[in-house]
């Protein structure tokens, strides 16, 4: 039977999966990351979190505010690399290679490995040039037809071609918030990646645009593997397979969405999803 846990006893190897205690791994892992620790200066904002991102699918990280969502998200494709007075330790591997080898190289990890960010944030370029700019920096088009073959392509997989295709050349910034979501959703598939982290990617969009991004997250799953950050429980419940509960920097749970939502084996979990924190 599994002990009810609090933040205070709750420590790193009482972890629940799929409501048994154990390890949060799964057969078809498209990502594993095994005890991770993130440390920003002196303070630690994670705490020796392993779990994996099943492939084709959508993986929610959920929990409350601060407890560090978005700093493990970031260390999936390396973005804290920036932040000076990060330290990550523990292990990222993606189709069997670590991912802070020293023979990585960040910026084409970063193009594997896309990230979408809460607040749209299209370069003050074209509609064109947005999608098209990746493609270029990583040559991945050898001509001028390849490459609008690939804007295009990209355009339409983000469900906005329609809507831009008479606008090309027009600012990027004078789209409507959902549409510059879109076309950063755009840009990062222009790249071919194999994993796409979300980080709140709707929480700036209404109600019309959030049910355009969740149903755009449900059809990319089939291409790609996600994992999104989100502050919703509603939405984690409609796009993600897999959901992972953080709480003061440790995984607490992770396991089938549907299990997680109506069934939590943790009463921290139970706490979050009902109401009574966070
Ligand atoms: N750049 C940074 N420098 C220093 N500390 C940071 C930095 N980014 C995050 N932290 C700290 O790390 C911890 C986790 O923050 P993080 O933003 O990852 O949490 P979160 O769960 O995504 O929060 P929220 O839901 O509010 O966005 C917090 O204590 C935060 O203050």
């Amino acid at each position: 039977m599994n002990t009810v846990m609090t933040s205070e006893n709750l420590t790193s190897g009482d972890i629940v999966i799929n409501g048994s205690v154990g390890t949060p791994f799964c057969d078809d892992a498209k990502m594993s990351m095994r005890n991770v620790n993130v440390f920003y200066a002196e303070n630690q904002a994670i705490h020796d979190v392993s779990l994996d991102l099943a492939k084709n699918q959508v993986t929610a990280l959920i929990g409350p505010s601060g407890c560090g969502k978005s700093t493990f998200l970031r260390c999936i494709n390396r973005m804290n690399d920036l932040i000076p007075q990060c330290k990550v330790t523990g292990s990222f591997v993606m189709d069997g290679a670590e991912l802070y080898a020293k023979n990585m190289d960040p910026v084409l990890l970063r193009a594997r490995v896309g990230m979408v960010f809460q607040k749209p944030n299209p370069f003050p370029k074209s509609i064109y040039e947005n999608v098209a700019y990746g493609p270029k920096i990583h040559g991945l088009a050898t001509s001028k037809s390849e490459l609008d073959e690939i804007v295009e392509t990209s355009l339409q997989k983000a469900g906005l071609f329609n809507e831009v295709k008479d606008r090309l050349d027009k600012p990027g910034t004078g789209l409507s918030g959902g549409q510059q979501q879109r076309l950063c959703i755009a840009r990062t598939i222009a790249v071919s990646p194999e994993v796409i982290l979300m980080d709140e990617p709707a929480s700036a969009l209404d109600p019309i645009a959030t049910a355009v991004i969740e149903e755009l997250i449900s059809e990319l799953k089939e291409k790609y593997t996600i994992a999104i950050v989100t502050h919703s429980m509603q939405q984690a419940a409609r796009v993600s397979q897999k959901t992972a509960y953080f709480h003061l920097g440790k995984l607490v749970e992770m396991g089938d969405t549907k299990q997680i939502f109506t069934n939590p084996s943790h009463q921290l979990t139970e706490n979050y999803i009902s109401g009574r924190f966070g």
